[in-house]
């Protein structure tokens, strides 16, 4: 038997997981670590703590599986997109990384659009000029630390960092380098105009791969150190929203999931370039060659529901420890008994902005109809329900494009919730379903790498052998029609208070 590593740096942390080909989940291990946000809209990561979270899981997945290390055959490795990691030419990291909900950049959104233009943008990157997208980073440290620019040789994103301490390589694919916004989308490789007219050195960059391809092996310190053999293949892998559709079966037209991590997104996979004119859907490469995919993307989704129980639920939290459950499966269970509609209350999850459909930094967050009558219990449904009218808003988005999904997943942290997949399917009003690993990321670059190995021929071939559909959330008929107007209502709050935000955004 073979067996394949799956890496997922995420915003809460990496989870390995160490899988039997067939996609048994042989072992699995999770190190968390914080978000730092030194002003409000700002977002920063340690690379250091993904580094030694990497370290840390690959170790325990090897030492608990008792697999012997000759088996394991490759390494994918999936992140969080967008964040920035400079070095300098030692390799060490100049900054804490800039990530992707991080809000600073909208100077540099607008130098973006002076010197390069939205059309030629959308031409090129098939995306407008965004916040949150790498670009946008590299031109703020540019602009606002020259000292560290200066002193960057090599610029990186979350998971192409940690591929660097496997393999010495530097180097990306397709599927992540889509969201650092100086890819030409169409040809899925590094686009010289704009690098050209941003005056970004082509130098700073890694090569572009495929996401099955295989990028490096394991330098003999990092096979010593992690218990693996030295040779080891590591694939492109993918940032964690492609992982996660190639971990879901999203390898095909018609194909779309939801997933709730700390942002939302729902993703479909296009075998044609498909394009949103007014940039509210992200278009990417995708991790399957010669196809792309559309994605809305809800910044505080799961960060919502993680604020309020780090703000509000110490109770819920000493409870669920005294019980030895988890404390989101307390605080589901406490939501389950609000009515739909959270008694008159709804809630708009823009903590840290919002991209789709609203691409603006300036927004914040919302309790609108709160009453004395409300409870503690009656906000955490709000939020629930708030993040899931957010994640609707995105298939309206894909409606309008005329993409149609026949068949919607859910996964992340948040789809393991069935309260929060019955609201999906009763806003979506569309059967929602789940895969039966629940590894979404780590099982798509653990497939990838299995491909990479020669294990399986092509990435759909991998996923039909491997991705097996587990439980469906039917819409409720009864709720529908509530939650329809609920939704309806919800999208004439963002407009009322637009101004209001970019106000807001000014005051000290
Ligand atoms: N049982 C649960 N019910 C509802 N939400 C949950 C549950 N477990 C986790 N979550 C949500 O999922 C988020 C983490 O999801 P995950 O996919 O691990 O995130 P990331 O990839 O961003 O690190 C948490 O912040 C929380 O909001
Ligand atoms: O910015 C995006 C996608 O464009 C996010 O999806 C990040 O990739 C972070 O993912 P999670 O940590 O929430 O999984």
């Amino acid at each position: 038997m073979a067996y394949v590593i799956g890496v997922d740096c995420g915003t809460s942390g990496t989870k390995t997981v160490l899988f039997r080909e067939d996609g048994t989940v042989m072992a699995s291990a999770t190190v968390e670590y914080p978000m730092y946000q030194p002003k409000n809209g700002y977002a920063e990561q340690d690379p250091a703590d993904w580094k030694a979270a990497m370290i840390r899981t690959i170790q325990t997945v090897v030492t608990k599986s008792g697999v012997a290390k000759e088996e394991i055959k490759g390494i994918g490795i999936s992140g969080q997109m967008h964040g920035l990691v400079m070095l300098d030419k030692e390799n060490q990291v100049l900054r804490k990384s800039i990530i992707w909900c991080d809000q600073r950049t909208a100077a540099e959104v607008e130098e973006m659009n002076r010197v390069v233009g939205r059309e030629k943008l959308m031409e090129i990157t098939a995306n407008p000029a965004l916040t949150g997208w790498t670009a946008a980073k590299i031109l703020w440290v540019r602009n606002n630390e020259p000292d560290v620019y200066e002193k960057c040789r090599h610029i990186l994103l979350p998971k192409d960092y940690l591929r660097l301490i496997l393999t010495g390589e530097y180097a990306t694919e397709v599927s992540d380098a889509s969201g650092m916004q100086l890819l030409d989308i169409a040809n899925r490789c590094w686009s010289d105009e704009l690098l050209h007219l941003l005056q970004i050195d082509k130098d700073l960059l890694g090569k572009v791969h495929e996401s099955c391809e295989v990028t490096g092996t394991l330098t003999r310190e990092m096979a010593d150190t992690l218990g693996l053999c030295e040779g080891t293949v590591v694939v492109g892998g993918a940032g964690d929203n492609a992982a996660a559709a190639v971990g879901t079966g999203v390898v095909r037209d018609g194909k779309a999931f939801t997933t709730i991590g700390t942002s939302g997104v729902v993703f479909a996979h296009t075998s044609s370039m498909a394009m949103d004119t007014k940039g509210r859907v992200h278009t990417c490469c995708a991790a399957v060659p010669n196809s792309w995919h559309v994605m809305g993307v809800t910044q505080g989704a799961g960060l919502s529901l993680k604020w309020f129980r780090d703000n509000f639920c110490a109770a819920e939290k000493q409870t669920a420890s005294l019980m030895g459950v988890d404390e989101y499966y307390l605080m589901d269970k406490e939501a389950e008994q609000v009515p739909v509609g959270a008694n008159r209350l709804l809630y708009l999850p823009y903590l840290m902005g919002e991209r789709t459909p609203h691409l603006d930094p300036n927004a914040r967050g919302v309790f609108f109809g709160l009453s004395a009558m409300h409870t503690k219990r009656d906000m955490l449904r709000a939020v629930l329900e708030g993040v899931t009218y957010s994640l609707r808003d995105c298939v309206e988005v894909f409606r309008e494009m005329g993409i149609s999904v026949d068949d919607m997943m859910a996964c992340g942290g948040g789809g393991t919730s069935p309260l929060w997949r019955s609201m999906l399917a009763d806003l979506y009003n569309c059967p929602v379903k789940t895969v039966a690993s629940k590894e979404g990321p780590s099982l798509g670059v653990a497939i990838l790498a299995s491909v990479g190995a020669g294990i399986y021929g092509s990435v759909p071939e991998a996923c039909d052998a491997i991705v097996k559909t587990d439980k469906t959330q039917n819409p409720q008929a009864e709720n529908v029609p509530v939650y329809e107007s609920y939704y309806q209502l919800y999208r004439e709050i963002y407009p009322a208070l637009k101004a209001q935000f970019a106000t807001l955004a000014g005051l000290q």
